[in-house]
């Protein structure tokens, strides 16, 4: 795996350099740029020059960019060359038979209201369309909370991790010290205000191997508060708040009470949804 440096970016987008911290080289071609590898596999490409990029050496194309395609797919992918009974492959399978209902319904309100929601109250250029968006966002969240406290944890639909989680994980992870301040959505934070979703948080980071190796607070940070200009001109980046993620998971999820962000227009947002 190729880890991008994550900033700066401007029009070229991103860069691989390996002197910043846990970023490395391109370990294939050994390119300067991101856009590289886009225009290696079509030199004619004209679309956004994102991450995560699957590439495939045997080839020498991009299999795929678009990351919740990877999360359906990948864990499948193989099945067929693999010895043992794919059915037998312990805990790859984020798609249950027995949940995909479920995962379906909360798909898309946790995608466009949660995930994308940060964003989509974060990149606005003015109040009207600031507070039409941050309200849904705490909506959902409000929402959420609620959900995985009436599955009783540890997961958002309980016993299994599902897609679900790990959908949610990389916007709830950087919530409280990224998107609270960068995008203003204030209203209420993971760590104050949802004791179960912080709680849900608290499993995955400290206790569920793969989340804490593959979250970096530094690359997070700096990503957002230095590279939108816009946003924050002295890319002056927070030191807090702090911890970057609490510690203390309470494994006895009968006693925690979920919370909610009481604002009016959230709560009405919210007998709406
Ligand atoms: N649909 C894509 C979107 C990926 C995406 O927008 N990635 C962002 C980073 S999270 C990106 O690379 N943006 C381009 C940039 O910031 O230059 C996916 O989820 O995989």
């Amino acid at each position: 795996m190729s880890i991008v440096r994550p900033y700066p970016k401007s029009e070229t987008g991103w860069r691989f350099d390996e002197t910043y911290p846990n970023a490395t080289p391109d370990h294939l071609f050994n390119s300067r740029f991101m856009h590289q590898l886009y225009f290696r596999d079509d030199p004619a490409y004209k679309g956004k020059y994102s991450v995560p990029l699957l590439w495939d050496k045997k080839t020498n194309r991009i299999v795929n960019n678009e990351s919740a395609e990877m999360l359906r797919w990948l864990p499948h992918a193989f099945n067929s060359i693999l010895e043992e009974d794919p059915g037998d492959v312990e805990g790859l399978d984020f798609y249950p038979a027995d949940l995909r209902k479920k995962i379906d319904e909360v798909t898309p309100w946790l995608t466009s209201l949660i995930c994308s929601g940060v964003y989509k109250a974060g990149f606005v250029r003015n109040q009207d369309n600031y507070e039409k968006n941050v309200v849904p966002l705490f909506a959902a969240l409000n929402n959420l909370e609620a959900l995985v406290y009436a599955n009783g944890g540890p997961y958002i639909l309980g016993t299994k991790l599902t897609e679900l989680d790990l959908l949610a994980y990389p916007t709830i992870v950087r919530f409280d010290t990224v998107y609270a301040q960068h995008f203003k959505t204030n209203l209420g934070m993971i760590r104050h205000d949802y004791p179960v979703l912080n709680n849900w948080l608290k499993n995955l980071y400290w206790n569920v191997e793969g989340f804490k190796e593959s979250t970096d607070f530094k690359h997070i940070k700096e990503n957002y508060t230095k590279s939108h200009g816009d946003i924050n001109p002295l890319a002056i980046t927070p030191l807090g708040p702090y911890p970057d993620v609490e510690e203390g998971y309470a494994s006895d999820w009968s006693k925690l009470k979920p919370g909610k962000v009481a604002h009016p227009l959230v709560l009405e947002a919210q007998s709406k949804l």
